[in-house]
């Protein structure tokens, strides 16, 4: 049936009924496209979000996340593999700039976008297209060292273009990842203790003064929790979900703009399917909110068979 396409460009996709797409999964498709520029921009989504991510928020996913910084803090490299745990990323897209005829700069920061709505909870990031080609490629670049003091890092940050208050909404990023070579003998082990879910989590847990059994927590993270610059921002996000998907939406637009003439590029952001709310999934089904909910997993499963269902 006819419908609207309407959708909120770069909000946190609410968990409205805003389907876009109109066939109830939150999806919208290319039939029902708005920018003729966003129409190639559909099969891309669709070759990341199910051939890469199968519409999880799985090691891909994540690892797409943390490329998008990383060509936020050296554009030159995008899409070279290099020695951060990105290989294997890397390769898997690495074919499309080429398969679609559309610029590497433009899928890695999709796949960045495309992998926080992956993950339960994640929100719908603006999404832009039209970079250009990098121009040269620079000597590897130097990621933050989760070991460097606060200000060491914050300064690096501001440098960006980064206030505190950004950096400490873009660090729960780490919400859904993975170490491996801060400590090889601990590899594969979270963040925090929800790795599969994009939740405020991160930050409780990290600030607590023992760690979450079986979660490995960086220098960096713990000290941004108490350092006196940093706490008053980072306790922004502590068990409040709604600021920080909207803040976190916003530095990460910022973060794929770095570099860029945002008036030479084109919104798509219609292409985004509908982030997962995790308001509808906690267990406590009325009264008060614990600070981090605890997410009811036949739900989840519920709710990305619903809203991820064309890629799994
Ligand atoms: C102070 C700034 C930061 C430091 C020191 C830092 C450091 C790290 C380190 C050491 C790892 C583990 C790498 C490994 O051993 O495999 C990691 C993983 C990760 N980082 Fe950060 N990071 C910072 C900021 C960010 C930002 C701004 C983002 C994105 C918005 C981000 C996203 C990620 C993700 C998603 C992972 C998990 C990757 C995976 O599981 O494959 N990080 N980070």
């Amino acid at each position: 049936s006819p419908h609207s396409t309407k959708r909120k460009g770069g909000d946190d996709g609410g968990g409205d009924d805003d389907d876009n797409g109109g066939n109830g999964n939150g999806i919208p498709t290319v039939d029902n496209a708005k920018n003729p520029l966003c129409k190639p921009w559909y099969a891309i989504r669709d070759a990341i979000m199910g051939d890469i991510y199968h519409g999880r928020c799985g090691d891909p996913a994540r690892a797409a996340i943390r490329l998008a910084f990383h060509d936020a803090v050296d554009p030159n490299e995008v899409l070279r593999p290099d020695n951060n745990g990105l290989q294997n990323i890397v390769s898997l897209l690495q074919p499309l700039p080429a398969q679609f005829n559309v610029s590497a700069g433009d899928v890695l920061h999709l796949a960045g976008v495309l992998g926080v709505l992956a993950c339960p909870g994640g929100p719908a990031v603006t999404t832009y297209i039209g970079r250009p080609a990098p121009k040269n490629i620079a000597p590897d670049g130097l990621l933050p060292n989760p070991n460097s003091a606060v200000k060491v890092l914050t300064d690096r940050f501001a440098d960006m273009g980064f206030s505190i208050r950004e950096l400490m909404a873009l660090i729960g990023a780490h919400s859904t990842g993975k170490q491996r070579f801060v400590d090889a003998a601990l590899a594969g082990s979270s963040f925090d203790s929800t790795v599969d879910i994009w939740d405020v989590r991160f930050y409780s847990e990290t600030q607590n003064s023992t760690a979450a059994p079986g979660t490995f927590r960086l220098n960096s993270d713990v000290n941004f929790s108490h350092n006196a610059t940093t706490q008053k921002d980072y306790n922004r996000f502590v068990g409040n979900q709604d600021n920080w998907a909207r803040e976190y939406a916003n530095a990460h637009e910022k973060m794929s703009l770095l570099g860029l003439d945002q008036s030479t590029l084109t919104d798509c952001s219609e292409i985004l399917p509908q982030s997962i709310d995790l308001k509808d999934l906690s267990t406590s089904s009325s009264g008060k909110q614990p600070t981090d909910p605890v997410i009811d997993p036949v739900k989840l499963e519920a709710a990305i068979q619903k809203y991820r269902s064309i890629w799994l």
